[in-house]
């Protein structure tokens, strides 16, 4: 008997440690019982105390990548991850035009949590113009939501509003992820705002651990499997939210710096 898996696709850059990244997202399609393909758009190396080099693939070969993923197999939903520069978001989005890879979920990656920039300064206008009006969902975090909208935020209302403007920017939906920094608060709050104008926040508990690698990437990728599971984007939310926290909650000891979070909790 053959079973079968929706399938599901991340475009993103392969992180050497395992944490985040790419494997991020291939661990969570993985544990979320969706069959992973990558096309991989940038190798970083590095270790739980940082990124230490980067090369990008070049464009014939990424072009090949989704050639050879549209030719064979039917994917269902796809995400971004980190995008490097200007000329990799353009051939990324050509490539995403041309074929049918279902909805596109987009991890708009700026920069690591401990400060390694993943996203040329000047790529950000074409991520904003050519990119985001594509994306079923938008998973930018507190500081990647100041940048695409161009204005501090301050309070909750501000997060409120800057959803609103990521709305009017094209985006179809959008989930931004609070601050939450170590001994400033005791929980983590994330404001998603839906398509057909419901919006909630999403409440946890903020853990205060260093093996937190890969919230977003896993995020991300847990809507993109939710999705290619054909659950609506409310559960896909709700449900990859569950995931990272319970994989935050139960981590593993891996590495000697900033860890990985827990997949199989
Ligand atoms: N310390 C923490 N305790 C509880 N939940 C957390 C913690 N850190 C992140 N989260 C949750 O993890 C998810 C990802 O959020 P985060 O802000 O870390 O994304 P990100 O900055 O894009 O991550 P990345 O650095 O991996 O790109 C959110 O749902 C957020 O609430
Ligand atoms: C290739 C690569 N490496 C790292 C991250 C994020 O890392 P972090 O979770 O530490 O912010 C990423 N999105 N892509």
């Amino acid at each position: 008997m053959v079973n079968e898996f929706p399938q599901a696709l991340t475009i993103a850059g392969s992180d050497s440690d395992g944490s985040a990244g790419m494997q991020a997202d291939l661990h969570t399609f993985f544990v979320r019982k969706t069959y992973g393909t990558s096309v991989i758009t940038a190798c970083v190396a590095g270790n739980s105390y940082g990124i230490h080099d980067s090369v990008t693939m070049p464009e014939h070969f990424i072009n090949q990548e989704f050639k050879d993923l549209a030719d064979d197999f039917k994917i269902r939903a796809a995400k971004t991850g980190m995008l490097d520069d200007t000329n990799m978001i353009n051939i990324v989005v050509n490539n995403y035009k041309k074929y049918d890879f279902g909805p596109l979920i987009v991890d708009p990656v700026i920069v690591t949590k401990h400060g390694n920039m993943l996203l040329k300064q000047d790529a950000l206008k074409t991520l904003k113009d050519k990119l985001l009006p594509l994306a079923t969902v938008i998973t930018p975090n507190f500081y990647e939501a100041e940048k695409l909208t161009d204005k501090e935020i301050k309070s909750d209302n501000d997060i409120e509003e800057a959803a609103i403007k990521l709305i009017k920017m094209g985006a179809k939906n959008v989930i931004i992820k609070g601050k939450h920094i170590a001994g400033e608060t005791d929980k983590v709050r994330d404001y998603v705002l839906l398509e057909s104008g419901k919006n909630f926040w999403i409440d946890g508990p903020y853990y205060n651990t260093t093996h937190k690698n890969g919230t977003g990437d896993s995020l991300s990728a847990a809507i993109t499997a939710e999705i290619a599971k054909d659950n609506d984007i409310e559960q896909a939310i709700r449900i990859a939210d569950e995931y990272v926290d319970k994989a935050i909650k139960n981590g593993i000891e891996v590495g000697h710096k900033f860890g990985p979070i827990n997949h199989w909790s």
